[in-house]
């Protein structure tokens, strides 16, 4: 008897079995209907195998379903990934379907012509029409157009039956990337990455490398050339670049064009789901060779993937801590590993992981030693706030602020950084000294001005700013505490009344094409100050920036995690390193209340290896990653007691192990979120031990209730 093992998204451990029929052909990757319980359901075969009868009776594969196979290397890394993360593998394999759920998108409609018809009447701009057309189909009003006639023309055309409509289903056509389109005159660190990278990939098998070069050195030049040379050995190879927001993927997608004479595929979030089927279709045949993405990229389809770049590799967006968790470097270098493809992890500022396998040589170190041409990296000084402290109410110090002036008034741009959206993280009561929290989560209100709301950003919880104190009804004694970036450009606006201000955050920028816009209007030097958050700090390329202010250098530094002072200086090098990126070399002012502080020292004198060395060797001391794993179990539900006591059985059932230690349970650090209790648990393992298999074997001794949710987080990034 034949037996199939299907992945269905369900939170279950396994692959459920079913018989197949004799006379059906089914096999691995293929997408099949299964029933389950009452209903029909969609899955992926991971298994095909013979089986000399069996004492259950399994139910039968309904039908082989009509969607593309996937290839061997999609099903060995969802099943990869779904055991390293411990997730359901019918949930990861989901994932990799995601294009397939949207719907196609409409037909388009064309005319074409009637094979031996000729009009009754023939006008002059009847045979325009005709003559316009010639053998094609093409839509109607733009025939009218071409033809420069009126749409009632054609219209008449197919009336009198010698045009006729026809519907032609819209599938996308990938432009071939030609290698030799736009190439660059490499200088020769880059020369020697881009070959590097390029002969590892005419080789073939896996060849993992850590791209490693200053903020505007040219990484992304190398590994363009490494991409062409991948083209040019074979035309089918497919290419994943993966870029950790969604807002730096515009301005490489237009490098790419400009480079390959050709579109790349983009894939992530803010793709309307048509296009993201068309994506997938076309990834699965093999007829698009280049894909720019967000870290769902991962889950495609690639028949032929040669080469995997993750760019900003340090980024902890690639973390991903909602529904499925995992961590997109990881997953990448494992996808290459699978599909026997080269992967460069790029950044000015790696990941400490990272360097610790470059140093181990487990990557290639590929160094790119100085900015491209005469652009050199900006000057970085500390301004002591004990020194110039702001006047009350107000955040930027007086050198900062003749900075700005002085930059202005040689026509160049500023870029005030800091890591806060909205007017003011924290608004409190005079009279009585609450703190204005959201009601189901223990996080504090945040003031956005521009829309008049406190906005909870755990949650995006929303309400109106009262009129009176929640706590002791005072009226009017509401006052915002410390600044976000809204704050912070007021502040400027009143300063600089002549200057063109702008904010880049989540909120003043939702989508891509805002994004876009923004961007192309501070490149077009539209913009003379603009105030951002992350979201602006990091890849982008403006030309006439030449100042770079921080207005609260401390700010990552005081949140205590293990990554707090890593976090903040690849943030703050990422921010620093936007100015002076052209001819007009650049200079950035960081505001501190603690100049001396060792990360905020080794900024200032462009030390990255001796802040490296100092923060590793902490790490070792502590047995931390790199040099030991954690993983975070956490666990929350709306029965607090029911959170309690399956926090004490997972207490109680921790298996034996060496060089392991398990923490807590604890409240977490936000012990309510959306009215849910959380408890948590940490796991420390040294790094040879079998962190997932240690977890397999706990987990299988306690049931978890249904009212209590367990997310497991493998190397936890956030610790909340
Ligand atoms: N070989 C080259 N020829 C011409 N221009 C170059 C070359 N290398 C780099 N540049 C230019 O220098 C600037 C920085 O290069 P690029 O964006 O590739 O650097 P990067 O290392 O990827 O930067 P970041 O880490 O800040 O994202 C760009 O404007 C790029 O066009
Ligand atoms: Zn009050």
């Amino acid at each position: 008897m034949k037996v199939a093992s299907v992945l269905i998204p369900l939170p279950v451990p396994e692959a459920f079995d079913y018989e197949v029929a004799a006379e059906m052909a089914v096999e691995r990757g293929d997408q099949v209907a299964v029933p389950l319980g009452p209903r029909l359901m969609r899955g992926i075969v991971s298994e095909v195998r013979e089986t000399t009868g069996s004492n259950r009776r399994l139910k039968a594969v309904e039908m082989v379903l009509d969607d593309p196979r996937l290839p061997p290397g999609t099903v060995d890394f969802v099943e990869w990934a779904a055991r390293w993360t411990l997730s359901a593998p019918g949930e990861m394999a989901s994932t990799a379907l995601k294009g397939l759920r949207a719907p196609r998108p409409k037909p388009e409609r064309r005319v074409r012509r009637v094979e031996g018809r000729e009009p009754a009447r023939p006008t002059a701009s009847r045979t325009a029409v005709l003559e316009t057309l010639e053998g094609r189909s093409m839509p109607g009003a733009d025939l009218a157009r071409a033809a420069g006639v009126s749409s009632g023309v054609v219209k008449g055309l197919v009336d009198d039956g010698v045009l006729e409509v026809i519907e032609i289903e819209a599938v996308a056509a990938f432009d071939t990337p030609d290698p030799d389109h736009a190439p660059s005159i490499l200088n020769a660190d880059q020369a020697a990455s881009a070959s590097a990278i390029a002969e590892a990939v005419e080789a073939g098998g896996f060849a993992p490398f850590l791209l490693d070069g200053v903020t505007g050195s040219g990484k992304t030049e190398a590994y363009l050339e490494a991409v062409a040379r991948a083209l040019r050995a074979d035309p089918t190879a497919q290419i994943l670049i993966l870029l950790p927001e969604i807002a730096l993927t515009q301005a490489l997608i237009a490098r790419l064009s400009d480079r390959f004479g050709a579109d790349p595929a983009e894939w992530h979030s803010g793709i309307a789901p048509p296009r993201r089927r068309q994506v997938w279709e076309a990834v699965v045949a093999g007829r698009c060779n280049i894909v720019v993405g967000a870290r769902s990229a991962l889950f495609l389809p690639f028949v032929n993937l040669k080469l995997i770049v993750v760019d900003e590799e340090h980024d902890s967006s690639f973390k991903q801590e909602e529904g499925l968790v995992y961590h997109g470097r990881d997953l990448a270098v494992a996808r290459a590993r699978i599909e026997g493809a080269a992967v460069v992890l790029a950044s000015a500022t790696p990941s400490l992981e990272t360097l610790f396998n470059a140093g181990q040589g487990r990557y290639r170190w590929l160094k790119l030693g100085a900015r491209h041409g005469t652009a050199v990296l900006p000057d970085i000084r500390l301004l002591d706030l004990r020194q110039n402290p702001p006047d009350p109410q107000t955040w930027l110090s007086v050198p900062l602020r003749e900075a700005i002036g002085e930059t202005l008034l040689k026509g160049e741009q500023t870029l005030l950084f800091l890591n806060r959206r909205g007017y003011a993280p924290v608004v409190l009561c005079r009279a009585c000294g609450h703190r204005l929290t959201a009601p189901d989560t223990d996080s504090w209100l945040v003031e956005h001005r521009y829309t008049g709301r406190l906005v909870c950003h755990l949650t995006g919880f929303s309400m109106a700013r009262p009129k009176t104190c929640p706590s002791c009804g005072a009226s009017d004694s509401l006052v915002a505490v410390g600044p976000g970036v809204e704050r912070v450009e007021e502040e400027v606006r009143q300063l600089f009344p002549e200057a063109r201000t702008a904010v880049f955050s989540s909120d003043t920028v939702p989508d891509a094409r805002a994004a876009r816009a923004l961007i192309q209007s501070m490149i077009d030097g539209e913009i003379d100050i603009l105030v951002a958050t992350q979201a602006a700090a990091k890849g982008h390329n403006f030309p006439k920036l030449t100042l770079v202010g921080v207005v609260d250098a401390d700010l990552g530094l005081r949140g205590g995690d293990l990554r707090a002072a890593e976090r903040t200086f690849q943030l703050l090098t990422q921010a620093t390193g936007r100015a002076g990126r052209a001819e007009i070399p650049g200079r950035a002012l960081l505001q501190t209340w603690t100049p001396e502080h060792p990360v905020l020292r080794a900024l200032a004198a462009g030390d990255r290896d001796g802040f490296v060395e100092a923060e590793m060797d902490e790490r070792e001391a502590a047995s931390l990653p790199p040099f030991g794993r954690l993983a975070a179990l956490i666990l929350s539900g709306e029965n607090a007691v029911a959170v309690e006591k399956t926090a004490e059985a997972l207490a109680q059932s921790i298996p034996n192990a060496e060089r392991l230690e398990v923490y807590g349970p604890a409240d977490a650090p936000l012990a309510l979120i959306r009215g849910r209790r959380r408890k948590r648990l940490l796991v420390r393992a040294d790094r040879d031990v079998d962190l997932q298999g240690f977890l397999r074997a706990w987990l299988g001794r306690v049931k978890v209730p249904a009212s209590v949710r367990l997310t497991i987080d493998v190397d936890p990034y956030s610790f909340l």
